[in-house]
């Protein structure tokens, strides 16, 4: 069946749809089938300018209104989502490939969580009085400004509202540049922001590649990037960021350990490793590719994983009944297909799938290893698709060790019984998104972010908070001033 999801224009900006064919033409490609669905442009300079003197225009009267009247308009563009869920949806499995059985339950929810979540938290948003003796001292929590956010494309609609909400709730404003290889849901986001109110300029989308979002995080009006994307650019990010002292966020990449220790139930722990691996086709940051096994148990693990592999569905993603969809572009397909082929390579034992079905679209079958050790390729970096790495253990201390062994730090997983033993080897895990007895939840109400080259900043919960606004302190004297002379 062909699809068509031509936007209306490439971009979105100062409240209308914006159109400048001289940008270079991006296609939108279906994963599933490899069909162009739609055609957009880059940004061009003057687009680009557009955008950020809108918002700068914008953030000054967004700014000056109280947070309850901007907590108002996020919630309204929350319920607009919520009601238009399914059209939304369709959408993001066309763009990304992922089944639309998991982007009905994931992806616009999850947008609708966090600006309702923020526009909830908008008007609580205070400073402190602090008292100093015969004098006092207040703090007042200000908007950054204008804010750039820059997106994967792994979940173009969960990420462009993870940092809209935030960023629009502390009465920043903000340009957002969506990933190239998925360029059409945040512009659903914008128009909607717009029907909920949202003064015209306050969150923009501008697409492009790389040299775009460049372009956007080194001028000089931008105070705040925020980058969902890989380690390399984030690298690149940052550092552009660090030449005028701008705030960012960088929620990054991960190779995350999943441990599953003797006494964990069985079924629990395998459905949390298919979680941790294959849920949207492995293509998630958070995901656990390196699942470490205590011995005793790793042939029963890997029995059950088998048989629990049957029940993969892959066809249309468009199809409810569809559980596994294609990667997001042929690029990050052969990415994978190439990992696979190092893993046999260098000597781990294919257990499920490896192969990458013939036919149009991006396919890889979920692949499972085991006999991994810490050494190989597949266990050292990560490969962002269905990839999972089951690697043996023996006590504790040594899965601990090896966990952390790694220049990352997303996330991390423990399945065990044993509560005290869970807490205890969270405590001593690198890792800033923790989960126990489950794997890869992302509740708007906890913090989202990374340890060591996994990022900077949190996303989610009030700890976005910090991360879009700052702090001004106002000493009060109440007497005379004492001067020396
Ligand atoms: N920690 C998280 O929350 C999280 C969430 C999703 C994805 N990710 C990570 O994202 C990666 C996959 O996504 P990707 O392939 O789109 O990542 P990527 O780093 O290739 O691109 C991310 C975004 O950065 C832009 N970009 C590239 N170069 C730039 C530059 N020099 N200046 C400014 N912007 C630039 C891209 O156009 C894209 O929009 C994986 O590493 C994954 O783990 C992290
Ligand atoms: O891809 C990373 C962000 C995420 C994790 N779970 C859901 N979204």
């Amino acid at each position: 069946m062909t699809h068509t999801a031509q936007p209306t224009a490439s971009h979105f900006v100062n409240g209308t749809h914006l159109e400048d064919a001289a940008g270079d033409a991006i296609e939108v490609i279906h994963p599933a089938t490899g069909a162009v669905i739609a055609t957009v442009h880059a940004a061009t300079p003057a687009v680009i300018e557009a955008a950020l003197a809108g918002a700068v225009a914008a953030q000054a009267d967004w700014a000056a209104r109280t947070g309850t009247e901007r907590g108002r308009v996020l919630r309204r563009a929350a319920d607009l989502i919520r009601a238009r869920n399914r059209e939304l949806s369709i959408l993001e499995t066309l763009d990304t490939g992922k089944p639309l059985q998991e982007t009905l339950v994931a992806d616009a929810s999850s947008g609708a969580d966090a600006l309702e979540y923020f526009g909830g938290m908008a008007g609580t948003l205070t400073g402190q009085h602090v008292a100093l003796g015969a004098n006092w001292g207040y703090t007042i929590r200000e908007p950054l400004g204008l804010c750039v956010g820059i997106g994967a494309w792994n979940y173009p609609t969960q990420i462009a509202c993870w940092k809209a909400a935030p960023a629009l709730a502390c009465g920043n404003a903000m340009v957002f540049k969506p990933s190239e290889v998925t360029p059409l849901c945040a512009l659903k986001i914008a128009e909607i922001l717009v029907e909920a109110g949202a003064p015209p300029g306050l969150f923009n989308v501008v697409q492009g590649a790389g040299a775009v979002g460049a372009a956007l995080v080194a001028d000089p009006r931008v105070a705040k990037v925020s980058l969902t994307g890989s380690v390399p650019t984030g690298r690149k990010v940052y550092a552009a960021a660090a030449q005028a002292m701008k705030h960012v966020t960088m929620e990054l990449g991960g190779k995350s350990p999943l441990i599953v220790f003797h006494d964990a139930d069985l079924d629990d722990a395998v459905g949390g490793a298919i979680l941790g691996n294959f849920y949207s086709t492995g293509q998630v940051c958070s995901n656990g590719t390196r699942v470490f096994v205590q011995k005793g148990i790793r042939d029963a693990f890997l029995a059950r994983l088998t048989e629990r592999l049957a029940g993969v569905r892959m066809g249309d993603p468009l199809d409810e009944a569809t559980n596994f969809g294609p990667m997001a572009s042929a690029a990050q397909r052969d990415i994978v297909m190439g990992y696979i082929a190092q893993g046999i390579a260098e000597g781990a034992r294919l257990v499920a799938g490896g192969g990458c079905p013939e036919g149009p679209g991006f396919w890889v079958e979920p692949t499972v290893f085991a006999d991994v050790t810490d050494a190989m390729t597949i266990a050292r970096e990560e490969i962002f698709g269905p990839v999972m790495c089951v690697l043996d253990f023996t006590d504790e201390e040594e899965a601990i060790a090896r966990a952390n062994a790694t220049d990352f730090g997303l996330s991390a997983g423990v399945f065990t019984r044993d509560l005290t033993r869970a807490h205890r080897v969270i405590a001593r895990l690198q890792a800033g998104t923790c989960f126990v007895n489950s794997y890869n939840d992302a509740p708007v109400e906890l913090p989202f972010g990374g340890f060591k080259m996994s990022g900077l900043g949190r996303e989610n919960a009030a700890a976005a908070i910090a991360h879009y606004s700052q702090l001004k302190s106002v000493f009060v004297r109440m007497g005379r001033v004492a001067a020396p002379f």
